[in-house]
């Protein structure tokens, strides 16, 4: 899913970055990775990349995320999250793919009405459209499902992914100011802004401050490789969270920046965000019970990944290189000694473009080419025999947070 963020977000400005970001993950995974470029509105390019490949199940990450922006542009979140999960559905039919796991989200529970969340608690009372995208989305899939039996369907409720890999190489870089706390305060500890607006400390919390589940995207990326092979052992139709379990506040949060970055941590207190919860955080037995996946990185270990990669990266895969005059924002020799390790060279971008080229080689056919002019999208699928996971999205000018 970090893939899917990367790609995701740098298209649109920059196509520079997206090599690097996939060089890393190369890196990390020690293969050369297979991506399309495509339309997840666009049918005959997802049959295309279907045709062109075994393909045993599919991931669905694809689908604008912005609570805020989902008021702006209602019809852009109905028709990508929704269109685009429909025409999803519509190839893997046609192809005879009949796994799928999807990314579904917290929202779809509104505001509790009781603590710890289970799946058995009420759906639908969303707060916004992107939460009501997400929650159409369970309800297709649910039909769906009713009428094709021969399907398996999984659909993950993530709480608040948060973190980045350990290897600090890869992470969330989002593109103008974050909507989401954590980048927030990694960007206000790495000098990138000034301090925190923190929404509100008059909740009926420990702190007055809203309380979250957050789970480190590496758990989370675990949850779905049990989700496969729950697939794989033809589970029918679930739906499961993927949570730690335990509620962390604004401030506690902003506490363990400060004591793994060794960073100080600015913040004021202003209004409560509209759409706000006070307090929601995950039961998440049944994924325990029936996927065998428990999240095992607590906050601390969230923080300080976090802080590895922004600390590497200040500006994001946008920042530049240590070799050719950049400061990091960091202090501390190994800080320094791996942001050169990981600095965007010439040199690299060349063996980059070399090893993207000889993936290429062994597709049977070249990328898919986009169309439109606003809107470009990515597919992904991993390559090295038979690709196990397809992953589809669609951006547009005002992309994802
Ligand atoms: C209701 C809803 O749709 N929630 C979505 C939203 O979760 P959340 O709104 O829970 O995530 P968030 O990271 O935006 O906010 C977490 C907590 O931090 C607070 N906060 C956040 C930013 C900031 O600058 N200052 C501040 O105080 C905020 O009020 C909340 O109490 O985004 C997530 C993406 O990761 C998921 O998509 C959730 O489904």
């Amino acid at each position: 899913m970090t893939l899917d963020r990367c790609l995701h977000r740098h298209r649109a400005d920059n196509f520079q970055t997206i090599p690097e970001c996939i060089y890393r993950i190369e890196e990390i995974i020690g293969e050369a990775l297979i991506f399309y470029e495509a339309d997840v509105l666009d049918a005959a390019a997802l049959c295309r990349i279907f045709k062109e490949h075994e393909i045993d199940c599919v991931i669905h990450f694809v689908g604008l995320k912005c609570v805020g922006e989902s008021w702006d542009i209602p019809l852009q979140y109905y028709q990508t999250n929704i269109g685009g999960t429909m025409t999803l559905l519509e190839a893997m039919k046609q192809h005879g793919v009949h796994n799928l796991v999807f990314s579904s989200s917290c929202t779809v529970y509104g505001d509790p009405q009781y603590l710890p969340v289970d799946e058995a608690h009420p759906t639908g009372a969303c707060t916004n459209p992107y939460g009501r995208s997400k929650h159409i989305n369970e309800l297709i899939l649910k039909d769906f499902y009713a009428a094709n039996k021969d399907w398996n369907i999984v659909m993950l409720r993530y709480f608040n992914p948060v973190g980045a890999h350990t290897s600090g190489k890869i992470g969330e870089d989002p593109q103008g100011v974050p909507n989401n706390l954590m980048p927030y305060v990694a960007q206000v500890a790495v000098g990138r802004r000034s301090h925190l607006n923190i929404f509100g400390d008059d909740y009926d919390t420990h702190d007055g401050t809203g309380v979250r589940d957050y789970i480190h995207v590496v758990d989370l990326g675990k949850g779905h490789v049990a989700a496969i092979k729950a697939l794989e052992n033809s589970c029918g139709c679930k739906v499961y969270n993927l949570g730690t379990g335990h509620g962390y506040s604004v401030l506690d949060v902003v506490a363990e920046f400060r004591r793994t970055s060794g960073r100080d941590v600015a913040y004021r207190i202003t209004e409560r965000r509209d759409g706000d919860v006070a307090a929601t955080y995950s039961c998440p037995s049944a994924a325990a019970r029936e996927l065998g996946w428990t999240a095992v990185h607590g906050l601390s270990d969230m923080c300080a990944h976090m802080w590895k990669f922004q600390s590497l990266n200040p500006t994001g895969y946008r920042s530049p290189s240590v070799a050719n005059g950049h400061t990091p924002v960091t202090d501390g020799e190994t800080v320094t000694d791996d942001a050169e390790a990981l600095t965007v060279t010439d040199a690299r971008r060349r063996e980059c473009t070399r090893r993207q080229a000889s993936a290429a080689a062994r597709l049977p056919r070249q990328p898919i080419e986009t169309t439109g002019e606003s809107v470009t999208n990515d597919d992904g699928a991993r390559k090295g025999g038979r690709p196990l996971l397809t992953t589809a999205h669609r951006t547009s000018a005002y992309g994802a947070k």
